[in-house]
């Protein structure tokens, strides 16, 4: 029998505020154990929580970047449980009135090939809550430590529909919201300092079938590669226990990312009973429209978005905006670049930046804002080679030395004799003639209307030039010449 997969992730993000979620304690990573907390962390008696507007602002604004509705009003639960790693043995929660309901995630599938786009497609989103997160435990030989840092931290929950139908796609959705997120300055979503992590809820069907097959729920997914992995590893073990004979049943299962296993952790009938109710220290939350409106104004262009502009508006292929769209500041380096530069040059600066300036950056470990190359060093780069003053090979020399010294591009080109030797136009003129009389061949070809074949001229014109000769005076002189034969 033919199967489908189905996949619903649930992904819970730190947002990046600098309190905590109920109190004004700072918020943070790889602090030492236990500095991070107060007594409404620690849940000391009498303590009374009080809310933090940014991350109701952060969410607010994840949920409208992705198209969510955003209720009047959105209320407050405890989700009971009992575990060192929460010292309230509750979690303050939204449990059926959450902030945002509804929107979509687009995912961009892998293309045919590395340079290709491949297919786009919107999965819907069920909900996205507001919580705190919880402590840490930190299990030793014979006994388990508690660091309570990060407990408190404010933590949306994203909730998707179940409509996934690969691990390809789930790790297309994770890598759009990572990438939506971060732009909207909501989270770093650095998921080796769980600031984002996924559970992955997974059934399979016949194919044609409409109704959905037992979920099993893999958790522990550390890194975006591990949900891949884990979901491919989950759909084949689903399907050996239905084709061997066997019932999957709902449970819950841990998957280990190194290697490769998963075993059962919980079966439903050992499932939690939270007895969710309304927190009765904290009031509901009225989102009214000025609020959202507030909010809506501050939001920026989705990654999708930027891309599809810089590849409609400006022409600049799929494989510089792949590069550059995901990172939101080199996109805002390049867009500068591009606009200095000036009209038609968009692709030109596209591949200096995502060929010579990643590249440089990389071999000497610096991020783009300690570069010394600036947009403008780019953009005058590109128009010294299109004018013809410097040739593509020594702009490149021009490029390292730029990286290395943040000197003017011009400047450097004088300095080390770089600049394509202004030729005399006598000669030019007869080497461009002796070049054509060489090739009838091609001359013949020009004639008859093939533009390119005027490219046959410049080599032999170039070689007699010592490679010196300024391109574009090479193909002006050639085009007036070759208008009179
Ligand atoms: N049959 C199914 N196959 C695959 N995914 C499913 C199926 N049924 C539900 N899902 C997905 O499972 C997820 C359920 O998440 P939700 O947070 O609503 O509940 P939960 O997992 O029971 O609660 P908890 O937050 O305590 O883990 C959703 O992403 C949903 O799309
Ligand atoms: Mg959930
Ligand atoms: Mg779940």
């Amino acid at each position: 029998m033919k199967y489908e997969a189905v996949i619903g992730l649930e992904v819970h993000v730190q947002i990046k505020t600098r309190s905590k979620m109920f109190t004004r304690v700072a918020a943070g990573y790889g602090h030492d154990e236990n500095t991070l907390t107060d007594p409404v962390v620690l849940a000391l008696p009498g303590v009374l929580p009080v809310l933090n507007k940014a991350a109701l602002d952060a969410i607010i604004k994840a949920g409208l970047m992705i198209g969510c509705e955003i209720p009047a009003v959105c209320k407050w639960d405890r989700k009971n449980y009992f575990y060192p790693d929460s010292p309230k043995n509750y979690q303050i929660t939204q449990y059926d009135q959450p902030i945002c309901i509804g929107g979509h995630v687009e995912i961009e599938l892998p293309g045919p090939s590395r340079n290709v786009m491949g297919e786009h497609k919107k999965i819907p989103v069920t909900r996205i809550h507001l919580e705190e997160d919880v402590g840490k435990l930190n299990h030793g030989a014979i006994d388990s430590l508690v660091d309570y840092n990060r407990a408190g931290t404010p933590l949306m929950e994203l909730v998707s529909e179940p409509a996934m139908h690969s691990a390809d796609e789930a790790y297309a959705f994770l890598t759009s919201l990572r990438n939506t997120l971060v732009y909207g300055g909501i989270s770093d979503c650095d998921m080796e300092k769980g600031q984002m992590r996924c559970d992955a809820n997974i059934s399979i069907r016949p194919i044609g079938e409409k109704k959905l097959g037992t979920k099993v729920e893999l958790k522990n997914l550390n890194s975006i590669s591990f949900v891949r992995d884990g979901i491919e590893h989950e759909i084949k073990r689903q399907i050996a226990v239905l084709e061997s004979g066997g019932t999957l049943i709902q449970e819950t299962r841990d998957y280990d990312g190194q290697t490769g296993a998963s075993q059962s952790l919980r079966t439903k009938e050992m499932a939690h009973d939270y007895r969710y109710f309304p927190d009765p220290d904290l009031m509901p939350v009225k989102v009214d429209a000025e609020w959202k409106s507030r909010i809506q104004s501050g939001i920026p262009e989705l990654p999708f978005d930027k891309q599809r502009r810089f590849q409609e508006q400006l022409s600049v292929p799929f494989t510089i905006t792949s590069v550059l769209v995901p990172d939101r500041d080199l996109s805002a380096y390049f867009e500068e670049a591009a606009k200095l530069a000036g009209p038609g040059k968009a692709q030109a600066v596209g591949n200096w930046i995502v060929n010579d300036l990643l590249r440089e950056l990389g071999a000497s470990k610096l991020s783009l804002a300690d570069s010394k190359v600036k947009p403008a060093h780019i953009a005058a780069l590109v128009k010294l080679v299109d004018a013809g003053t410097v040739l593509t090979s020594a702009a490149r020399e021009i490029f390292v030395e730029m990286f290395a010294t943040g000197d003017q591009p011009d400047g450097i080109a004088e300095r080390k004799g770089l600049k394509a030797a202004p030729t005399d136009a006598g000669e030019l003129e007869q080497w461009c003639r002796d070049s054509i009389v060489a090739n009838p061949k091609a001359l013949a070809e020009f004639k008859s209307g093939k533009d390119s074949a005027i490219n046959a001229f410049k080599g032999p014109i170039m070689k007699a030039a010592k490679g010196k000769a300024n391109p574009k005076a090479v193909d002006e002189t050639l085009r007036k010449l070759l208008a009179t034969m």
